[in-house]
């Protein structure tokens, strides 16, 4: 099978919003599919046995109604209509109670599919690459990973049902057979003409269901991205609540107009039904009560062929939909078969090194180049927020290139340079986040691709310049790092990291909430918590992303203390804004163009008199007002860096033009 479908269905109406990015069911999902019911094949055999008998229900309590008339109204046999009243009842209960416990057993293996699957998928996406969520927009992958896995089970609970319908019509039409052969072939004959147009309208149905379902997930989506704080603050800044509003509006009104046809479609399924049933039993009484009349049969067998029919059409119904049900259960699968399928590009390898612990390694760059990978590489189109066509296919240019550097264990280098140049990239090698596209990274002299996650884990500690907190206590921020950490260390990294006496004031303590993106917090006391917790981590390269941006210079000297502390007796390459930073450094690594441009120590760059000099002359130099420092100013350097410089004495690059 080879079937370009969209989730959403093809069906054409003005709803339709053809959606480029198809799911492609590749040859062979079928099979992988049901290979996800294999470990379920009990519940599987016990659900058909407890189908077949509720489908041999369904057609003894006919043959019972037409005992009761034939031998006991007819005949005056007032045992025989007690007996057969009493056995009526006792198959209706055993019926609904059978019907009851395979609902149960369709659910369990519905629900134990699709946990199996979403387990698996979660611990894939895990593993992918921090290029994989930089691309996708999560809204879009929360829907996949939940939403439509929900529906596709929801799907296999009537294909079940469906399956099951089948034995049903058949034993249905052998004992029409059996009670008037007449009956049955007029029977089959008429039954198709109603099926058809219910068909159709069970298709639009399904259809616009899927579509309901792809809409309320587009529009979780557009939320789930405008109402984190980030976004709504930015949504507030810019002001443009009226395009934010008609965006809302418009995606809601489609779910509106979608949800308007399937009320009338359902309410015309269900017309139809009723229609088909009495005129199909109107139909029958006509024949079959001229058959009576002539003496064919007896009143009893005409109650039970009626009978018989009103069963007839809601398993036939069901069985035409089962190819539909099908496909969707397959479409949805492979949704998450194409994530799944997704190679995470960072793997650890068989049998990989670990670090050792409690001792700084040193860090080594050796002919690093590096370009950021391509949409094809980590990500599904139908992720993507931005479906940008054109860029697929494009190899993004080179971000680093020829880098060769040593950082010795237990020294401080700083990088410094102009936006752009490369500095945070060249971190992320470090942690692994990426790797080079040519050249290695070697930490402690192992090959960064030959050490296992969980020394590098535990071995590279990152704190970046929008520290992040969970929504959730300031305690289970920090055990996050350490959960067996202690009320002591706990406090001890927090008074290393100059946040202790904010915590110690707090009326909850390490219990209070940060909220969320820990936004009760400032930048600064943000920072702070993060560099806590990475004491608690206590790993020995440290790569840090100093902060630019809002913090008073209360709240910057305490941050300067806690780094102090968190660099201490380890290797740490550190993205340099201040000068007292750049100065303490061992090393200062030059980045510009995605190169090291030069590479000293402060006083030994200056003298060199290149890149470096000029930029720290071009910030110095200039004469100060009044004789003194100005507390903030922004100064275009020769060659278009910009530096703001604020006190005290921090250095912090801009932007660089041209
Ligand atoms: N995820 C990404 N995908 C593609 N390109 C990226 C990605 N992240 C950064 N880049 C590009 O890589 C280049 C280097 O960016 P990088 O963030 O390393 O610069 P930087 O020196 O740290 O700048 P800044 O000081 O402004 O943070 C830039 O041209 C940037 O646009």
């Amino acid at each position: 099978m080879d079937v370009v479908m969209q989730f959403g269905g093809p069906a054409k109406s003005e709803e339709d919003d053809p959606d480029p990015w198809q799911t492609k069911v590749r040859p062979g999902t079928l099979r992988r599919v049901l290979g996800y019911f294999r470990p379920h094949i009990g519940k599987v055999a016990l659900f058909v046995l407890i189908a077949s008998l509720d489908s041999l229900i369904v057609v003894a309590s006919p043959l019972l109604l037409l005992k009761l008339v034939n031998d006991g109204i007819l005949k005056n046999d007032l045992r025989v209509v007690v007996l057969m009243a009493c056995l009526a009842a006792g198959l209706a209960v055993a019926g609904g109670l059978l019907e009851l416990v395979s609902a149960y057993i369709s659910g369990r293996i519905g629900q134990g599919v699709s946990y199996d699957l979403r387990v698996q998928a979660l611990r894939h996406v895990q593993r992918l690459p921090i290029a994989f969520f930089t691309r996708t927009q999560t809204g879009v992958l929360i829907g996949r990973l939940h939403t439509e896995l929900i529906m596709a089970q929801q799907q296999f609970g009537y294909l079940l049902m469906a399956a099951t319908s089948g034995l049903t019509v058949v034993l249905v039409l052998v004992e029409l057979f059996y009670l008037s052969w007449l009956v049955a072939v007029v029977t089959l004959v008429v039954i198709p003409l109603f099926i058809i147009p219910w068909v159709y309208v069970g298709r639009v149905i399904q259809r616009r269901t899927e579509r309901l379902m792809d809409a309320n997930a587009g529009l979780g989506g557009l939320l789930q991205e405008r109402f984190n704080v980030q976004g709504a603050m930015l949504s507030k800044l810019f002001g443009r609540p009226d395009e934010e509003m008609a965006e809302y509006a418009s995606r809601a009104g489609k779910i509106r107009n979608i949800g308007v046809s399937l009320s009338v479609y359902g309410r015309l399924a269900f017309v139809m039904m009723g229609l088909m049933a009495s005129l199909a039993t109107a139909l029958v009484y006509g024949l079959g009560g001229s058959l009576v009349l002539d003496g064919a049969f007896q009143l009893g067998t005409l109650v039970a062929i009626v009978t018989l029919l009103g069963r007839l059409f809601g398993p036939m119904v069901q069985l035409s939909g089962l190819q539909e049900t099908a496909q969707t259960i397959v479409v949805g699968f492979s949704r998450t078969f194409e994530l799944l399928d997704l190679k995470p590009l960072i793997e650890e390898r068989d049998e990989p090194v670990a670090l050792p612990k409690n001792v700084a390694p040193d860090i080594a760059f050796e002919d690093v180049a590096f370009r950021y990978p391509t949409a094809d590489e980590v990500s599904l189109a139908s992720l993507e927020y931005v479906r940008a066509e054109k860029m697929r296919g494009e190899t993004p240019p080179q971000v680093l290139r020829d880098v060769n550097f040593r950082v010795p264990a237990g020294t401080m280098t700083a990088l410094v340079g102009p936006s752009g140049a490369g500095k945070s990239t060249l971190t992320h090698l470090v942690s692994r986040l990426y790797d080079p596209v040519s050249g290695t990274v070697r930490v402690g002299g192992h090959d960064l691709r030959d050490v296992s996650f969980d020394s590098l884990r535990e071995t590279v500690g990152v704190v970046s310049q929008d520290a992040y907190l969970f929504h959730d206590t300031i305690r289970e921020n920090l055990l996050y790092a350490r959960p067996d950490a202690t009320e002591e260390q706990l406090i001890e990294a927090c008074k290393g990291a100059q946040i202790w006496d904010l915590i110690a004031s707090l009326p909850g303590g390490f219990d209070t909430v940060t909220g969320d993106r820990g936004y009760r917090m400032s930048g600064g006391e943000k920072q702070r918590l993060a560099i806590a917790r990475l004491l608690l981590k206590e790993p020995t390269v440290m790569v840090l992303d100093e902060a630019t941006a809002h913090l008073d210079s209360e709240s910057e000297a305490a941050v300067q203390r806690a780094l102090k502390t968190a660099l201490r007796n380890r290797t740490s390459l550190v993205i340099a804004h201040r000068l007292s930073t750049i100065r303490e450094a061992d090393q200062i690594l030059v980045i510009d163009g995605g190169r090291v441009a030069e590479s000293g120590t402060h006083e030994e760059l200056l003298a060199r008199g290149g890149l470096y000099a000029e930029l720290y002359h071009t910030q110095f130099a200039r004469p100060e007002r009044n004789g003194t420092r100005p507390a903030e100013e922004i100064q275009p350097a020769s060659n278009g860096t910009e530096f703001i410089v604020t006190e005290p004495q921090p250095l912090r690059h801009v932007v660089r033009g041209g």
